[in-house]
């Protein structure tokens, strides 16, 4: 979807900013009132997001997706896609645990959300691993999805259309900085958001790139975090479906603050997961506005 310069503006007329008495907000300080703002907006429109995601992250993806405020509905069944698909205000798309039977079920929701004018966001979960799983994501892209979210693996595999990718399986065998010119080009021929998950995330049409710096390392010794992030990426895409990338930007930015908070009260990845839930129910203006950490590259 096109992008509008809307946002920013309309999310910082806060005129009781502390940095007001200080002079003008910095870039920085805009991007983190960007992330707030959109929170805000998930929890008071609660979107509804119709999740077709692999077995294992169903629960963590509905859960987050819950803490947030926005609404999850794990609908998979292609016999439900014709009534339900228009009434979600967007749809997450996960390959993880794709099947001959779930991949029709998949392009028919692409295919409904696109007649609805829904945006739609696809996890290429381990696209590499077979020919199959690539075929299936490849005819996915085709149904123009508003983001694609992956590791840096993930988005290199994609990106380029090859069957291996050097990955080892789910995870990522690369850094996100790689997958760099790799989103930037997916971006461009998908006329997607493309976001590049990692220890800083980047996010990019294809021109732009919005870099965040929230996380931590044990997130990745969670199972599905990034389903769940991606998850999270619909709802916050649903309730500002023309500014996906900064929308986009937002989710990873709350996602990884969570995981910072959180990783202070946590003994191990289980406790992680738990406090992460928690956090991004508890979250506040000012945790948020003081701690999102977003830029814009040049
Ligand atoms: N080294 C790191 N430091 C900080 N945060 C990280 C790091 N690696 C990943 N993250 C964060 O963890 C979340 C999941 O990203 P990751 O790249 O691990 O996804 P993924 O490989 O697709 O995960 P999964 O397949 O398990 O769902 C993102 O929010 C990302 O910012
Ligand atoms: C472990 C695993 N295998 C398929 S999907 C998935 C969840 C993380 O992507
Ligand atoms: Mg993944």
């Amino acid at each position: 979807m096109e992008e509008q310069e809307a946002t920013v503006r309309n999310i910082n007329p806060n005129p009781a900013s502390p940095s007001d008495e200080a002079g003008p907000p910095d870039a920085s300080s805009i991007w983190a009132r960007m992330a707030w703002t959109h929170l805000d907006a998930v929890r008071r429109r609660a979107p509804l997001v119709q999740c077709i995601t692999n077995l294992v992250s169903m629960d963590i993806a509905a859960n987050v997706l819950l803490a947030s405020g926005a609404s999850p509905a794990m609908i998979h069944s292609i016999n439900e896609i014709q009534d339900f698909t228009p009434k979600a205000d967007a749809l997450y798309i996960n390959i993880g645990t794709l099947s001959a039977e779930w991949v029709p079920a998949m392009q028919a929701a692409a295919k409904a959300a696109l007649e609805a004018n829904r945006p739609w966001v696809l996890d290429p979960v381990a696209v590499s691993a077979s020919s199959y799983r690539m075929e299936a994501c490849l005819e996915l892209v085709k149904l123009r999805p508003t983001v694609i979210r992956g590791n840096a693996s993930e988005i290199l595999a994609l990106s380029s259309a090859c069957r291996i990718s050097g990955a080892k399986g789910v995870d990522s065998a690369h850094e996100s900085i790689d997958a760099l010119d790799a989103a930037k080009s997916l971006a461009k021929s998908s006329n997607a958001i493309v976001a590049v998950s990692g220890a800083v995330d980047f996010v990019t049409d294809g021109d732009r790139v919005i870099s965040c710096s929230n996380g931590v390392s044990m997130m990745q010794k969670i199972t599905a975090t990034g389903c769940a992030v991606t998850a999270l990426i619909a709802a916050f895409v649903a309730i500002d479906p023309w500014n996906s990338l900064k929308a986009t930007a937002s989710a990873l930015a709350v996602f990884g603050l969570t995981g910072e908070l959180g990783m202070e009260m946590a003994s191990g990845p289980a406790s992680l997961r738990m406090h992460m839930v928690d956090w991004l129910y508890r979250l506040n203006e000012s945790t948020v506005v003081t701690r999102a950490r977003l830029s814009e590259r040049s």
